[in-house]
């Protein structure tokens, strides 16, 4: 068992890649080291002590507040499994979700009969069940000095992308030139901030390379 810190357990449609449309109950930890200038959750970057709450505070409210409470696996299996939600399908993001190792929770979980998808920058190894489906984001030159490791590309069931200019796709390419991908990823794009350029730059670069548009409709339906 490990304590994880987490900011908020809420259950919505996942809005993003592969699953978009799926019912889904988010598993959102806290703390992320990256640093991306564009991340629509910043308030999740830190694990400030003073912002430790009671674990009965985090569930179901979702808000960008960087308050976060210790769960263990036990106690999340048995809150995410107690009946109250609908959905099978577990998203476990952040904040950077892959600061822990999240095998026993996802063996766990998939021992329940859910599936599990893991949202990461790929900065960090990627710890988790043969069975969890990985979304790598990768995040390159970031302020916090990391990088995408070749270990959560090789792990990585789909490769969503976000994108603003042209630098954004040259810089995949790059990272994709040697890399090898034995689950071969889909790769989608996914607009930075649902901004109209990089929306037409997107579908204008998924149409030429037969990739996919990965929007964020959570924002276009204004749920979380
Ligand atoms: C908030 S991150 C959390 C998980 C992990 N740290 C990561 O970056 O994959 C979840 C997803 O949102 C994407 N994302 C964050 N801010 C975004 C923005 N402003 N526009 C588009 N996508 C964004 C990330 O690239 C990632 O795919
Ligand atoms: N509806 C919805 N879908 C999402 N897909 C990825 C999200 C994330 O923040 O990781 C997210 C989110 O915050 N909300
Ligand atoms: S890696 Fe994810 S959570 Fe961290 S700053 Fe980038 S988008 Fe935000
Ligand atoms: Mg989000």
């Amino acid at each position: 068992m490990s304590r994880l810190p987490v900011n908020e357990i809420f259950e919505t449609i996942q809005g993003e890649g592969q699953f978009t449309g799926m019912p889904a109950v988010f598993l959102r930890l806290q703390g992320c080291p990256v640093g991306c200038p564009w991340c629509d959750t910043r308030h999740t970057w830190e694990v400030e002590p003073e912002h430790q709450v009671d674990p009965e505070r985090i569930i179901g409210v979702s808000g960008d507040r960087p308050i976060w409470a210790y769960y263990d696996e036990a106690r999340l299996v048995a809150l995410l499994t107690d009946g109250r939600y609908s959905a099978r399908h577990l998203v476990i993001t952040g904040g950077e979700p892959c600061l822990y190792d999240l095998t026993e929770l996802t063996r766990l979980m998939h021992a329940a009969g859910w599936r599990c998808q893991i949202e990461t920058s790929g900065c960090v190894e990627v710890r988790c069940d043969e069975q969890t489906w990985v979304t790598v984001s990768p995040k390159i030159g970031m302020k916090g000095g990391l990088t995408v490791l070749p270990q959560a590309l090789e792990r990585a069931d789909e490769i969503k992308h976000p994108i603003a200019t042209e630098r954004h796709i040259e810089e995949l390419d790059a990272l994709l030139a040697d890399q090898p991908l034995p689950r071969h990823p889909q790769i989608c794009l996914q607009p930075i901030s649902t901004k109209k350029r990089a929306t037409q730059l997107a579908i204008d670069t998924c149409i030429k390379r037969n990739w996919r548009l990965s929007v964020q409709t959570h924002k276009y339906l204004e749920i979380d």
